[in-house]
């Protein structure tokens, strides 16, 4: 993006007349503890990489990281920045998964305000295809995949016990009565686009310190906070892998460009083929997919040569990307309404 220029009209006298640069962007993730989900961020990294964006991967991560897996990070070309851990309210919640607790410290990456626009990717998701366009999506909207209510890890919620699923509306309908309002569309909090805002960090964290934790922790959260300005995107930007089998007839495996291995059993840097659904063949292709990414050592991160040569090296051109045709098809996608950006006039 071009830096902005001051219009000469609005210096005041003595006014700076260097351009003001246009703050950058990035790609971030969130990293806790001190287990193998570093093998995650590190297959993100070289996956990135390969699709040639020209942004960094910030990892946000937890005092508990250790300095040999920063150093890892570090030398896979990831911007390390670590974050204090936020606490839900204390209250006597069942997570659905017991670790989802640190999940919510996922927050303090509204913090990072010296980019404008960030996407964020869970650790355990892998960019297969360049999505770099998502950056000029239109300010002023948090933009993600909306998720599916059919595993178990559902079983506590309302619709789960009726066979309600948002990506299949019309199979059973949300009850007209008995059921309370149908939930507002819900998105999956493995990846999203949003601009960072201290203003937004604060509210965000005040708002929380009075917010009852749910099953689903910082994802519930960010899905309440979120719910007027959340804009659905196509799942081809974050497969959230039970979909494979709870909506195949939603799933054109080709077109995914983002596969997120959330389903019980499918990380792939521990895959066993054990768990329910793992010795399906398209998860075995999608675990190798992710297991070439990370084994490949032509995408470890090569530290650019010297400052002069790097005047004028680029980090790898990713494809301009015309940003209406992409627009006007979400609109025209039907299921939800897509926001489409302003007309250039
Ligand atoms: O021990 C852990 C658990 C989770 N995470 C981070 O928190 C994210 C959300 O957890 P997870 O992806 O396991 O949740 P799921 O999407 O599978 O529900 C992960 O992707 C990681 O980025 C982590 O770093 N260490
Ligand atoms: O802390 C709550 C987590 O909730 C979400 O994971 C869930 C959700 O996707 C369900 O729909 C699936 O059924 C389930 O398997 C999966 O774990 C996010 O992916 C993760 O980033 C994080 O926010
Ligand atoms: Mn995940």
């Amino acid at each position: 993006m071009a830096p902005e220029l001051v219009p000469s009209a609005m210096k005041p006298a003595g006014y700076c007349t260097r351009p003001v640069t246009v703050p950058s962007r990035a790609y971030v993730t969130f990293l806790a503890g001190n287990g193998d989900y570093v093998k995650g961020v590190v297959g993100l990294a070289k996956g990135l990489r390969k699709v040639k964006t020209p942004y960094p991967l910030v990892v946000a991560v937890l005092p508990d990281v250790p300095e040999e897996h920063r150093r890892i990070l570090l030398s896979q070309g990831c911007i390390v920045r670590e974050i204090d851990p936020v606490y839900p309210p204390d209250n006597q919640t069942q997570f659905a998964m017991a670790y989802y607790v640190i999940n919510y410290s996922k927050l303090r990456i509204w913090e990072f305000v010296e980019y404008s626009k960030m996407i964020y990717l869970d650790g355990d998701i892998q960019v297969f295809e360049n999505i770099d366009h998502l950056f000029d999506l239109p300010d002023g909207y948090l933009y993600a995949v909306m998720d599916c209510f059919c595993e178990k890890t559902w079983s506590h919620t309302p619709q789960y016990k009726i066979g309600y699923c948002q990506q299949c509306p019309e199979k059973v309908k949300w009850p007209a009565r008995g059921f309370g309002q149908p939930t507002s569309l819900y998105f999956n909090a493995g990846m999203f686009v949003y601009e960072p805002s201290l203003s937004m960090y604060e509210d965000l964290l005040k708002t929380l310190k009075i917010t009852p934790s749910t099953p689903f922790a910082e994802q519930d959260f960010l899905n309440v906070y979120f719910r007027e300005i959340y804009k659905p995107i196509p799942l081809v930007y974050n497969l959230v892998l039970a979909m494979l089998w709870r909506h195949p007839e939603n799933v054109e495996l080709d077109k995914v460009k983002v596969v997120h291995y959330c389903a019980a059993g499918s990380k792939p840097w521990r895959y066993t083929g054990k768990e329910d659904n793992m010795q399906r063949e398209d998860i075995k292709v999608l675990v190798k997919k992710w297991r070439d990414i990370y084994n490949d050592e032509s995408l470890d991160y090569k530290k650019p040569p010297t400052p002069a040569a790097t005047a004028t090296a680029t980090v790898g051109e990713a494809e301009a990307v015309n940003m209406q045709p992409f627009l006007a098809a979400l609109s025209e996608a039907g299921a939800v309404q897509f926001v489409t950006a302003p007309s250039a006039a």
